[in-house]
């Protein structure tokens, strides 16, 4: 079974609850990013053995929490040493808005990915952009490069739309299924 690792920071825990729906999919393990942008002990210890990794961060204005920001900065030691080349990636964000900017938050997340020479699985989803298309379908949100999630700004954890949890599943699923076609 190929070793995958969903690192991801959360605020408030919206972004967790995603990453345990992809982590269940994915038969994965979840690291999770600190409130001062740390990893645990043994963190990058994880990282470094996982055949794929799956990046997640809430989308705060544009772009990534700054306590992703700053694990993807201190990863910097390993883009040089070229600790993370030819693995497989993947990424999610989650935002209050059904848009809200989540798009410039992925393309940062596969441009970090490439920066480290890694392999990047897209979403591989077909959208629900049907008229009969409702938030309890998979992909409503029609994402490509990566998950997309909406956490509405007033929803506590356990209010997430019901299919952009299922497009977390389906996605974890995919990259299991991937990594375990390149070997992991
Ligand atoms: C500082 C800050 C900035 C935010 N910026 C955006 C944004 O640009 N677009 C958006 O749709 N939601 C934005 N939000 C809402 C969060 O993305 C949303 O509440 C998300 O579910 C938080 O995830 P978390 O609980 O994992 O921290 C922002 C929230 C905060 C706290």
């Amino acid at each position: 079974m190929a070793n995958i690792v969903v690192v991801f920071h959360s605020g408030y825990g919206h972004t967790q609850r995603v990453a345990q729906f992809v982590a269940e999919g994915a038969g994965a393990s979840l690291l999770a990013i600190d409130a001062d942008g740390e990893l645990p002990e043994g963190g990058w210890e994880q990282l470094a053995a996982a055949d794929a990794i799956v990046m997640g961060a809430p989308t705060y204005m544009a772009g990534p929490s700054w306590q992703f920001k700053k694990f993807a900065d201190a990863s910097s030691k390993v883009w040089f040493s070229r600790g993370w080349q030819d693995k497989l990636f993947a990424g999610f964000t989650n935002s209050a808005s059904l848009n809200g900017d989540k798009g410039t938050t992925l393309a940062y997340l596969q441009t970090l990915a490439s920066q480290h020479g890694g392999l990047w699985i897209s979403l591989g989803q077909l959208p629900a952009n049907s008229k009969a298309a409702t938030r309890n379908h998979p992909n409503n949100l029609g994402g490509s490069v990566g998950l997309l999630v909406q956490s509405p700004s007033d929803a506590s954890v356990t209010e997430i739309p019901q299919g952009d949890l299922d497009t977390a599943r389906l996605f974890g699923e995919r990259v299991a299924a991937i990594a375990t076609r390149f070997g992991g």
